[in-house]
């Protein structure tokens, strides 16, 4: 999985507005020594729609990439298309990984590439598997962004409040945030 990381790193490297000047190398320290959990997510049926019941609610990635193997035949995940304000269900295809953006990338690229918001509903009548892998990147490693405006951001700081936003309170404290 970090190999293909790699190179998506690489691409989105490439990807950059070339005045920036920035080196094909640029995201390389991220997968020295990385955080990067996999998850393995179960949701259960959720054949009858209540609207304000979700697998996983609004939310974007807190890391720098996001890779997600969906189970075939159990769409649920939506993608939040700002322009016209509306949920965009995201096909399974078999054999692909669908390739997101976490908030930590959205800072160092200054905006650049953006932190989706997404979320799960499964409206499947039966249950659904999913395997998100979250490429965080070196928690000590400082990103200064990329356009230059000097913002500096260290990942293992931003990976903390984020994490405090999202569970704080006493869920926090049990894991010793
Ligand atoms: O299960 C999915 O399809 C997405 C899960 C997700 O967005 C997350 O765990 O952050
Ligand atoms: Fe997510």
């Amino acid at each position: 999985m970090l190999e293909m990381v790699k190179v998506i790193l690489k691409v989105l490297a490439r990807g950059l507005p070339e005045h920036w000047g920035c080196s094909p190398n640029v995201f390389d320290e991220l997968t020295i020594n990385p955080s990067a959990p996999l998850r393995l997510l179960h949701y259960a049926p959720q054949p009858v729609k209540h609207d304000n019941q979700f697998g996983v609610g609004d939310h974007t990635d807190f890391g720098n990439v996001s890779v997600l193997l969906q189970e075939e035949d159990t769409e649920g995940l939506e993608v939040f298309y700002p322009p016209t304000e509306t949920w965009v269900p995201v096909p399974v295809k078999e054999h692909s990984y669908v390739i997101n953006m976490g908030d930590m990338m959205q800072k160092w690229t200054a905006g650049y590439y953006r932190s989706a918001r997404h979320r799960v509903v499964n409206h499947n009548v039966r249950s659904r598997y999913s395997a998100p892998f979250f490429l965080n990147g070196n928690l000590d490693l400082k990103c200064r962004a990329l356009d230059g405006s000097g913002v500096e951001t260290v990942i293992g700081e931003h990976i903390r409040r984020r994490l405090m936003e999202t569970i704080g309170g006493e869920a926090g404290r049990k894991l010793g945030l």
